[in-house]
């Protein structure tokens, strides 16, 4: 009996699990924090990510995963330990199976070692599955008949784009433009444009309240501090959102022509099924002021944001762990 099947979603920003029967059980940031000469870790997910920026000098807060791909294997290894420590899935009656969701561009190395440090955690029985076949799901399309899907998942470190047929990626594109570049043209702007240095949590909390890609969509006003670079003393300034969308259009117009040569690539009788049942995006980018009102402009197709988009791949998890037939042979380790 496999009562607590395990699916993880283990994104470059954000790791969340989900437990069968219990939905989402966590989800916390994917940063761990270390001690640089002993390199022991001190904190891992939500107490390593209030450390961001702000740690001594002996101590730094890293991302294990940037860009779309694991950066750091060890530290990789021991977040994704201490999770199913956090969740108890050691302690499970029966072992439990287990399914991650990574990021597209991970090595067949990389993918064995993640495999191996699940199976330390208590599973006999883990599998590894491609990111936006699992939003897919977990948006609630059903990408198993012959009729073409076509899925925008805006992460942290990767945007991947796909279009599905019966359960399979038809034309992909994973490009490392998403939420952390879209943080740092934020960072740029302002140290450009104000000669002032924030930090990457200031500009991220920019990028929620104030940014829009919608020309003229916002109009919001935002206080931030950082260190002035030419006195080098605390300084406070006001951004607006019309200046935000100037910063962000470089970057969001690699997105739009990314998707643009997805569809270009993809079988004209699946092109007519995306007309009909439109392109859903998923992942926390999604959430983006606007974004979704500028790919239905830019694709002439209707784009819509999935419902909780940044839990799309964690509760798509669950329902493939359901279906476990489904999941593509070749990714599996049995
Ligand atoms: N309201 C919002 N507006 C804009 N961006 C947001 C918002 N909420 C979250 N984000 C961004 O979404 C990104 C994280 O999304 P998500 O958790 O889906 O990524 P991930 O799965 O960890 O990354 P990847 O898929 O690249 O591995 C971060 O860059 C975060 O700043």
């Amino acid at each position: 009996m496999f009562g607590r099947d395990i699916g993880i979603d283990l994104g470059t920003a954000n790791v969340l699990i989900h437990i069968k029967g219990q939905g989402i059980v966590l989800d916390e940031p994917a940063v761990v924090a270390i001690e640089k000469d002993s390199k022991q870790v001190m904190a891992v997910g939500e107490e390593a990510f209030r450390m961001v920026g702000r740690t001594p000098g002996n101590i730094v807060a890293i991302r294990p995963m940037k860009d779309g791909v694991i950066a750091d294997f060890d530290h990789t290894e021991a977040m994704l330990k201490h999770f199913l420590t956090k969740v108890n899935a050691k302690s499970m009656i029966s072992k439990p199976r287990i399914l991650i969701c990574c990021p597209t561009n991970i090595t067949s190395v990389e993918q064995k070692a993640i495999i191996e440090a699940a199976e330390k955690s208590g599973s006999k029985n883990v599998f590894i599955e491609e990111e936006p076949k699992v939003a897919a799901i977990g948006a609630g399309m059903d990408i198993f008949q012959p009729s073409g899907n076509m899925v925008v998942d805006i992460g942290g470190g990767t945007t991947d784009i796909a279009v599905l047929s019966m359960g399979s990626i038809v034309t992909a594109s994973s490009i490392k433009i998403a939420g952390d570049q879209f943080d740092h043209e934020i960072l740029n702007y302002i140290k450009k444009q104000y000669k002032l240095l924030i930090g990457e949590r200031t500009a991220e909390m920019v990028k929620k309240e104030v940014a829009t890609v919608a020309p003229g969509g916002r109009e919001n006003d935002m206080d931030i501090r950082g260190r002035d670079m030419v006195s080098g003393l605390p300084r406070t300034i006001t951004i607006s959102s019309g200046e935000i969308y100037e910063s962000l259009t470089e970057s969001v117009s690699h997105i739009v022509q990314a998707a643009k040569n997805v569809l270009e690539r993809t079988p004209p009788e699946l092109s007519a099924d995306i007309i009909d049942r439109g392109v859903i995006i998923t992942g926390g980018g999604a959430l983006l002021h606007g974004m979704d009102g500028l790919l239905t402009e830019e694709l002439k197709v209707p784009v819509i944001t999935a419902e909780e988009p940044m839990h799309c791949v964690a509760n798509g998890t669950g329902i493939l762990l359901e279906n476990l037939d489904r999941i593509s042979k070749k990714k599996v380790k049995i």
